[in-house]
């Protein structure tokens, strides 16, 4: 004898206990549980969206970092909620050095290798910990937490070595390597970052002046030039 439960039906009305799918009743439940579970998968799928939407809206397409509107919304707003986690911020603000003359030379396809790249050696290179993202164009920011500037340039400097030894070919076996200017600036809390944001910029600026692949905080002799 062929169970009741064998009748061709889809898997999932399996997730629903009945008996029998005849009387007048069971069918009741049995369409009132369908329109309830394409409700329930449609509210789903619009949560899907949505995520999907919002790591859109934060991720840097290029380069898959995050970008400089997740910092406000997300990074800073976990800041806010822990302090003691990860205040004092410290602030690395980097510009990629001749980046025009870069994307000239060998071609704007090269030059988005070489952001890509870069976007890696970030990642390697500073701990887990540190927010790495893209601010824009040759433009990324690094943010520590529980790290003051002094311990920050260390890990700059050492990291400025890094890019500038590592080796890039291009689609002509090309060898090219790339330098970047850095300002480090400390935020001692939320409201801090955008002045030190600004801080971080000056000194950003101040290491372009002293031509290019430098790291410049408030520790630097040469700061306010
Ligand atoms: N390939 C590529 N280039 C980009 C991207 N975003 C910005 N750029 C280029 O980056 C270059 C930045 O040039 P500038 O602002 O003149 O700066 P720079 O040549 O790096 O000179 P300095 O900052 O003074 O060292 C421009 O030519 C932009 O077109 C990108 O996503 N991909």
């Amino acid at each position: 004898m062929i169970s009741k439960t064998k009748i061709n039906k889809p898997s999932w009305l399996n997730l629903i206990n009945i008996d029998s799918v005849y009387s007048f009743d069971k069918q009741r439940q049995v369409f009132s549980f369908i329109s309830e579970y394409f409700r329930h998968r449609s509210h789903l799928a619009i949560a899907d969206i949505t995520l999907e939407q919002k790591q859109h809206a934060h991720t840097d397409q290029l380069t898959g970092a995050p970008n400089r509107r997740f910092i406000s919304s997300h990074f800073l707003k976990l800041t806010a909620s822990r302090p003691a986690h990860y205040l004092p911020l410290s602030i690395l603000l980097i510009d990629l050095d001749n980046f025009k003359q870069l994307n000239d030379s060998y071609g704007h396809d090269f030059g988005d290798t070489v952001l890509i790249e870069f976007t890696k050696l970030l990642e390697s290179q500073f701990p887990a910990t540190a927010l790495k993202a893209r601010y824009g164009g040759e433009e990324f920011v690094v943010i520590l937490p529980l790290q003051t500037t002094l311990e920050a340039s260390i890990l700059a400097n050492r990291f400025r070595e890094c890019v500038q030894n590592h080796v890039m070919l291009t689609d002509k076996h090309q060898r090219v390597s790339l330098t970047y200017s850095m300002g480090i600036a400390q935020a001692n809390s939320v409201d801090d970052y955008n002045n030190a944001l600004k801080q971080a910029d000056q000194y950003l600026y101040s290491a372009k002046a002293q031509g290019r692949n430098k790291v410049v905080s408030v520790h630097d002799q040469h700061a306010s030039e």
